[in-house]
Formats: C-alpha cells, sequence, structure tokens
C-alpha cells in the first residue's frame, strides 16, 4: 500500500484519493455535513482549496477536531440552530457491509456523526479497501454511554453478548466531545445491526452507538490505483 505522511501521522494513499473525490460532489449554495478522520481530513484540505477558488458552502462538523480543522481551511461553519437539513453529508467509517451498514466511532464521534449522517439529503462514505467486510463486528463497536453509573451500563452491555472496554487514552478515560465514555463492545460478528442497534438503545446510560443502519447513499472506495464510486445497486464487496 502507498503511504503518505501527514504531520506524525502515515496515511494510505488511498484514503486521499477516496476523500478528495468527495469533494466533487459538493455544489455552490449547499450547506453540508463534515465527518471526522484521516480520509476526510482530505475533502477538508479540499474544500478549503475550492473556496479560496469562489466555491460558496457552509459546513456542520461533526466534532471539535473537524470544526479545527474546518476553520483552518477557511470554511463558513453553521449549527443544527440554524439548519434543519443538510444537502450533503460525507464521513469515514470504521467498517462497511454489503448492505451499506458502517461502524463508525473509531475516532469518538459517533453521536454528532449520527446528527450529520442522519439529517442529510445525501450521505457519502469514503474509505479505503481495508473498511469494506462481508459481516460487521469485527472491529469492535463503539458506543457512547453517560460516565454516571458506567460500570453499570457496562454489565448491561456485556449481557448483550460483547466484552465492553471502556475507552482509554494515555491511561486516562477517553472524554467525548460531549462530555461521554466510549464503550468499544468486543463482538464475534454482529448477524443483525439493525436488531443490534435498538436492543443498545434500550439501554439505561446509552447515548448513542457507532451502528448506522440505512443512512448510506453512496461509498467511495480508495484503492492503491484509483478510486471506486459504489451505489447501492452494486453489492460489496
Ligand atoms: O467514525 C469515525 C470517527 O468517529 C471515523 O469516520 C472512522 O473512525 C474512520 O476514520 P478514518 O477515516 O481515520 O479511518
Amino acid at each position: 500500500m502507498i503511504k503518505l505522511e501527514r504531520g506524525n501521522r502515515v496515511d494510505s494513499l488511498a484514503k486521499k484519493w477516496a476523500g478528495e473525490k468527495a469533494a466533487e460532489y459538493i455544489q455552490d449554495g449547499m450547506t453540508i455535513g463534515l465527518g471526522t478522520g484521516s480520509t476526510v481530513y482530505w475533502t477538508i484540505l479540499k474544500l478549503g482549496e475550492l473556496i479560496s477558488q469562489g466555491l460558496q458552502i457552509k459546513a456542520i462538523p461533526s466534532s471539535v477536531e473537524t470544526e479545527r480543522l474546518a476553520k483552518k481551511a477557511g470554511i463558513p461553519l453553521t449549527t443544527f440552530s440554524e439548519v434543519n437539513m443538510l444537502d450533503l453529508s460525507i464521513d469515514g467509517a470504521d467498517e462497511v457491509d454489503a448492505m451499506f451498514n458502517l461502524i463508525k466511532g473509531g475516532g469518538g464521534a459517533l453521536v454528532r456523526e449520527k446528527f450529520i449522517d442522519t439529517f442529510t439529503r445525501k450521505f457519502i462514505v469514503v474509505v479505503d479497501e481495508s473498511k469494506l467486510v462481508s459481516k460487521l463486528g469485527s472491529f469492535p463497536l463503539p458506543v457512547e454511554i453517560i460516565p454516571f453509573g458506567w460500570k453499570v451500563t457496562c454489565r448491561s452491555l456485556a449481557e448483550l453478548g460483547c466484552t465492553p472496554v471502556l475507552r482509554k487514552r494515555n491511561d486516562e478515560r477517553f472524554i467525548s466531545d460531549n462530555g461521554n465514555y466510549i464503550v468499544d463492545c468486543h463482538f464475534t460478528g454482529i448477524d443483525a445491526p439493525a436488531s443490534l442497534h435498538s436492543r443498545l438503545k434500550q439501554l439505561l446510560g446509552v447515548v448513542e452507538t457507532g451502528l448506522f443502519i440505512d443512512v448510506t447513499d453512496l461509498v467511495i472506495v480508495g484503492k492503491p490505483d484509483g478510486v471506486e464510486v459504489v451505489s447501492p445497486t452494486k453489492n460489496l464487496p
């Protein structure tokens, strides 16, 4: 895989291609949702370039990190207090199955991502090939929970058949942009994502899950030799 250095990170060129390709779908006057992560990073950079050439758009960022990047790129921002429905949202994913269902939240931004990926007329997912799976669940499912009673919530999560692991960063509990904890739920494969999502949502303490069901319109897959744009009529992988 061709690697690309970005600051102190090394990313695949495939992510760059996928992220940049998505910017082609953005039209003048649109209000867009901007996801979070190292693939959408390239969309944000490209958008900054297009804005400096005259493109007029507004965006709602899905995380503090994306807000910071978007401001740096010169992208005008707005909020859901001003906007009911976005024209287009672009976001990465940790896994994409053949039905276009997703696991997201690897970066811990899943709640705000669910807002921008749901309240949008069109949702484009940008990934490299490594994210395509026949069945969701190899990637631990991120679930955002409130800190109060978190051990009780973890026990409830375990009763649904997973091993819950409280996310940490630098030995400290990871805190989401919303002031909550993230629990990474290790399942041995997820057979029925929609019903699992509903069961998880009913647990006391659960804010949101990283299962994104039935929201994806298009997947842009970065590959070592270019990009492939996959619509729901063509099955993955
Ligand atoms: O859900 C996410 C953040 O919460 C990201 O979209 C997901 O983790 C993919 O990230 P990357 O593009 O860096 O691989």
